[in-house]
């Protein structure tokens, strides 16, 4: 009886009036469990059930109410409190507006929603593209989440582009992790290699065209993803001046037709003023939430490993079981971006630059690469090591099969060993490396 009663008390029941919102932090080493008593609620869209306990790590997030709600959180939240003021009505009423744009092509044919969401960071930008989503869901659609900033690695490991079909809430435990053992949900992914969409501009620009080209091909042949549409999130820098070409490059690979500025007056002005004589493109300006969390440089690379830690290991959800195996130097073949180039930009005016910032080496495995994370490539390795432009071409924007992580090399043995996220031998297929290096922790 005593213990039943401790019990319930670790149980602390929090009471919501409708429009209020419940904001919380919890980090990674530890876990809250949140019931739904009465009432409705949802996380970033996704509606939470009655008497389901959900356990939370992680996360930064907020539980929202249409209607007023009680639920109850068992365990300390790094931050916690109830929020008067929020943006989802004006959330709400854009999702109104795609969904008719949905509801028109089945009536009278037309355009597709193409959502692009740009703003500079911290504004809210991932979370206001999981609402969108999880309303559309909601909706009965099945939109396709286009992931191009390479920073976070929201559906798979950071560094990647991916595009995903999204057919069901996005999970309130694991979010956007797709793990490699889920495929129901496996997301297109292309490898860059790099943090940040400026690293490599025309590596990236080719990269979004692959994936443009390939979304194209799926929209053409399933029209229920096609009237759905696309929901795309973007690199922060966008919002700088600099950036204006790749903008303006997106919208027009993406055949972008609705452009959401979240949190930013004067970028939500610029692109208004450059598009306003276009009638295919409408311009959104939207408010931050006052609950979206600043994260510093440091808590952002201790998502970033997080992300590929998950990759490998799994949620506390679903974990996986990771195996190490070890290849002799012959039976990796491995190539990279040709380095040590001045950018384009640092060339004298007048001089054209002669090595592409997109032709590939091949790299002879040292303990350099210790920690690395290899893209493995679909691509069979050819019997003569010689490549061209066209090939590294079909090399760099290939699917990729998964990743592997270097966590040794034997230069005396000509062995290296990897971790794989599962069971199997590793095929003879090219690995694609860049910056992207992970310390197990
Ligand atoms: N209403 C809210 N209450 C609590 N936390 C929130 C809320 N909205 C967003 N957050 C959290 O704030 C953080 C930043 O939000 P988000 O990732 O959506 O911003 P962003 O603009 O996409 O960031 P960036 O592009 O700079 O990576 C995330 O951890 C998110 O879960």
């Amino acid at each position: 009886m005593t213990e039943k009663k401790e019990e319930e008390s670790e149980w602390k029941k929090w009471e919501l009036k409708k429009f209020q919102e419940f904001r919380f932090e919890i980090d990674f080493t530890s876990s809250i469990t949140i019931k739904l008593i009465k009432g409705t609620a949802e996380i970033f869209g996704a509606e939470l059930a009655i008497g389901i306990e959900y356990e939370i790590r992680g996360q930064k997030a907020a539980i929202f109410t249409w209607h007023g709600c009680i639920f109850e959180i068992k365990g300390e939240c790094d931050v916690e409190y109830i929020a008067e003021e929020t943006p989802m009505m004006s959330y709400l009423n854009t999702h109104m507006a795609i969904e008719q744009m949905r509801c028109r092509i089945e009536k009278e044919g037309g355009d597709e929603p193409r959502v692009m969401i740009v703003g500079p960071s911290d504004v809210g930008k991932t979370t206001l593209c999981k609402i969108l989503i999880n309303y559309a869901v909601k909706h009965g659609r099945t939109p396709m989440f286009v992931d191009i900033n390479p920073n976070e690695g929201t559906v798979t490991i950071p560094s990647t582009l991916t595009a995903t079909v999204i057919d069901k809430p996005i999970d309130i435990e694991e979010q956007l992790s797709v793990l490699p053992a889920k495929s129901s949900m496996a997301p297109l992914t292309y490898f860059y290699g790099y943090l940040q969409s400026t690293d490599k501009l025309k590596l990236y620009n080719k990269l979004l065209i692959k994936l443009s080209e390939t979304i194209q091909k799926k929209m053409d042949k399933d029209s229920v993803v096609r009237h759905s549409g696309l929901i795309i999130s973007t690199p922060n820098n966008l919002s700088n001046n600099a950036n204006w070409d790749t903008f303006t490059f997106i919208i027009e690979k993406f055949k972008v037709n609705v452009v959401i500025v979240v949190g930013h007056e004067r970028l939500y002005s610029d692109i208004n003023k450059c598009y306003q004589d276009n009638k295919k493109i409408s311009v959104v300006k939207l408010t931050k939430s006052g609950g979206v969390v600043n994260r510093d440089p440091s808590t952002r690379r201790i998502l970033q490993s997080y992300k590929i830690k998950e990759y490998f290991y799994g949620t506390h959800k679903c974990e996986l079981a990771p195996y190490s195996v070890i290849v002799p130097f012959s039976d990796i073949f491995i190539r990279t971006i040709e380095q040590g180039i001045a950018p384009s930009s640092a060339l004298p005016i007048g001089m054209e630059r002669k090595v592409q910032e997109t032709r590939l080496v091949p790299v002879e495995p040292t303990e350099d690469l210790i920690n690395s994370i290899l893209a493995l490539t679909n691509v069979d390795v050819k019997e003569n090591e010689e490549t061209n432009e066209e090939e590294d071409d079909i090399l760099i924007g290939t699917r990729l099969l998964g990743f592997v992580h270097v966590t040794n090399v034997d230069t005396e043995k000509k062995k290296i060993t990897l971790l794989c996220p599962c069971h199997g031998r590793i095929p003879k297929k090219y690995m694609l490396l860049a910056d992207l290096k992970w310390i197990e922790t």
